[in-house]
């Protein structure tokens, strides 16, 4: 299991940080980085399953590339922002669409449509040297093996040393911490028996069955 995920620190995870994204589920672009929270709770690594939560109608996928925090930090500017990064993993946040959407409507908070149980799969640690350019990597995630989601990290709104510098000027940083960077276009819903596989470039790939809680 990676070290990350054994340290069980925060979860920090930004939404709508790709336009094309942000307009297929009709929302308005940010001006700022739209953070939430995810529990530790709710990490998995291969071998496990995504269980889809009981009261889930729309179970979705997003994938994601995660920035592995490797210093404390707080109030980082943008400009030292790369030398807080450890590495990388690529994860899932998976999402109660349904659940979102109804809270979305009454101005509610996210927690319980994207940290239950299970919300956060991940892949294997990736050493930051693995990954030359993060601003400039493939995402990609099939259901089914048939491809949903292909997007690149250059089409981000904010970018990594942004995203870094304001989630620390919020939460200070530790070691451990991971950072869910926000999902390209193409997400949409998983049922309990399918399969999805999702990489990062050719870098890494990992495969995480849909099963029934
Ligand atoms: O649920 C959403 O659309 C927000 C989000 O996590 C993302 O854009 O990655
Ligand atoms: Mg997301």
């Amino acid at each position: 299991m990676a070290r990350f995920v054994e340290a069980g620190k925060k979860i920090v995870a930004v939404g709508r940080n790709y336009a094309e994204h942000a307009k297929e589920l009709g929302n308005a672009l940010p001006t700022e980085p739209l953070l939430f929270l995810k529990p530790t709770t709710a990490y998995i690594t291969e071998g496990q399953a995504i269980k889809v939560p009981i009261t889930c109608t729309s179970l979705h996928h997003e994938v994601e590339l995660g920035i592995v925090i490797g210093e404390k930090g707080a109030d980082i500017s943008e400009s030292d922002a790369m030398k807080y990064v450890l590495g990388y993993t690529l994860a899932l946040d998976m999402t109660d669409r349904a659940k979102q959407e109804e809270l979305k409507k009454k101005g509610q908070p996210w927690s319980v449509c994207k940290g239950f149980d299970t919300s956060c799969p991940v892949s294997s640690f990736i050493p930051k040297e693995k990954i030359p350019d993060p601003q400039n990597i493939r995402l990609w995630l099939k259901v089914n093996e048939e491809m949903k989601q292909d997007g690149n990290t250059k089409d981000m709104i904010f970018t990594i040393p942004h995203l870094i510098s304001f989630i620390s000027s919020k939460f200070t940083l530790e070691p451990g911490d991971l950072i869910l960077t926000g999902t390209p276009s193409g997400v949409g819903p998983v049922q309990a028996g399918d399969v999805i596989e999702a990489g990062v470039g050719d870098i890494i790939k990992v495969t995480f069955p849909v099963e029934k809680k």
